[in-house]
């Protein structure tokens, strides 16, 4: 059989029909929900009355208004109450699958989906959010949609399409030490622009990325939408079939041997046709560290804020400039100078087991240093146990860091944990927009080891240079 990127594959299975003018239908198989996207779309089928195709293909879960410190209190916000009660509401009245605010299972959408099993490979995933681009790490094919989208999976279990191009992008070497997924998304996002993946669904290849666990591949697949793509692709293998042995949604005993046979049909073909290929060699990769108000602006942790002079085009120049001015940073500042208040370690970028094992390899026996506030926040309750099992809570708040409960927290001022005005943060998420973690506040991205490694020095620094030969 001619080979055929996983990307066709799952299109082919999922097609329901093709219209002259291209457009596609396409079957939509898994619906995450949070509070933010779905009022709308609920609303809309109680006043169409229309029944909700297959509530059991949906898993719901409040995550980005979730207070993250007493939330067996309550949520104090008005807006953010508000918020999860009509989520709390509008499960209750269709019958669908809510992991409500003290389960141990609630947490960050794109975290509980892979933790419960729920997200599969060969599927079709939507949510609407778009870092639903993280579900494809399992070899998904995930996307985020918009609101009146969600109502059309919700009423139809369908969404029309149209076929993306296909991006290869293949790592060449091995990663190393100190570094991981996070700072090969944020390379390639360098490399190729926010806009690069534009119109393209990326398929990450190359042995650095058969050798992520299935956490490292989230975080890749979850910054392949701020690279422009439409959604992130990993071919899954025993690495993906291991994570998902067990889980509480995934297929059980003779099931699971059918789904396996199905699943490693869907092994990475060589020889599979690609629009368009991308090549990084990682061999040398320093870590990376953002500098600017989009996810593009980075440089290595050795290199130095760089000068809009060096810009190709009056605009670049233009936007350079102004994103200086709202960081606050002089070109030329070498980035290990740069003084922080704040580090956020979370995200469903980076809130998982491992993330928080890294920062804590970092943070263990150290101190958080002056004037730094700093806060690690789970990405699930599962997470938070897990976490605590092993003692990294010890660690954290012994280095006087915070430990909160689980949420999208600081990753975004839609909850109580926000920056003030003028606030620098070293921040383990995917975006650093302007205002992204509150009004005024400045985002620096990094990984979780870098995050922790800013945290107890006070500015940035090498994480290589903390981590124990
Ligand atoms: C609020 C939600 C719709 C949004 C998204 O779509 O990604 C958020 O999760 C984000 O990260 O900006
Ligand atoms: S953690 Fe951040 S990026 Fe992820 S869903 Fe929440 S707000 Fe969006």
């Amino acid at each position: 059989m001619t080979p055929r990127t996983l990307y066709d594959k799952i299109w082919d299975e999922h097609l329901v029909a093709t219209r002259a003018d291209g457009t596609s239908l396409l079957y939509i198989d898994r619906h995450l929900v949070h509070e933010v996207t779905s009022p709308q779309a609920f609303e809309g089928l109680r006043e169409a009355q229309r029944p909700l195709r297959r509530p059991n293909a949906i898993l719901s879960v409040a995550d980005h208004n979730v207070p993250t410190l007493h939330r067996e209190k309550g949520i104090a916000d008005e807006t953010c109450r508000l918020q999860v009660e009509a989520l709390e509401a509008n499960v209750k009245a269709y019958g669908v699958p809510y992991l409500p605010l003290l389960d141990d299972r609630q947490g960050i959408v794109h975290v509980v989906g892979p933790e419960q099993g729920f997200t599969l490979p060969g599927t079709t995933i939507v949510c609407g959010d778009s870092h639903t681009s993280t579900h494809g790490a399992f070899g998904a094919l995930a996307f985020g949609i918009g609101t009146s989208e969600v109502e059309h999976v919700m009423a139809t279990q369908t969404l029309p399409q149209r076929k993306s191009r296909n991006l290869r992008v293949r790592f060449e070497g091995a990663l190393p030490r100190g570094l991981g997924a996070k700072d090969l998304a944020l390379a390639l996002i360098g490399r190729i622009g926010t806009a690069g993946g534009t119109g393209h669904v990326m398929e990450f290849t190359g042995a650095a990325v058969r050798a992520l666990s299935m956490e490292g591949r989230m975080t890749l697949c979850n910054m392949s939408i701020e690279g422009g793509a439409r959604s992130g692709l990993v071919a899954p293998d025993d690495t993906t079939f291991a994570y998902l042995h067990g889980r509480p949604m995934a297929p059980q005993g003779a099931l699971w041997d059918q789904a396996l046979a199905h699943w490693r049909g869907l092994a990475y073909e060589e020889g599979g046709v690609f629009d368009r290929e991308v090549v990084l060699d990682i061999s040398e990769l320093a870590p990376q560290v953002t500098w600017g108000t989009s996810p593009q602006w980075v440089t290595d942790i050795t290199g130095r804020v760089p000068d809009p002079a060096s810009a190709t085009t009056p605009d670049d120049r233009q936007a350079m400039l102004r994103a200086l001015d709202y960081m606050d940073l002089r070109p030329g500042t070498p980035i290990e100078e740069i003084a922080l208040q704040a580090v956020f370690i979370g995200s469903c970028t980076n809130g998982r087991i491992e993330d928080l094992r890294e920062a804590a390899a970092v943070a263990k026996g150290r101190r958080v240093a002056p004037g730094i506030r700093a806060l690690v926040v789970p990405g699930s309750g599962l997470v938070k146990r897990q976490a605590e099992a092993e003692g990294l809570d010890r660690i954290f708040l012994e280095a006087g860091f915070e430990w909160r409960q689980p949420g999208c927290s600081m990753c975004l001022g839609m909850n109580e944990d926000r920056l003030a005005e003028g606030v620098r943060c070293a921040s383990t998420s995917n975006r650093n927009f302007e205002g992204r973690q509150g009004r005024g506040s400045r985002t620096h991205l990094v990984s979780p080891g870098m995050a922790a490694a800013a945290a107890v020095t006070g500015h940035f620094t090498d994480v290589r240079r903390w981590l124990e030969a």
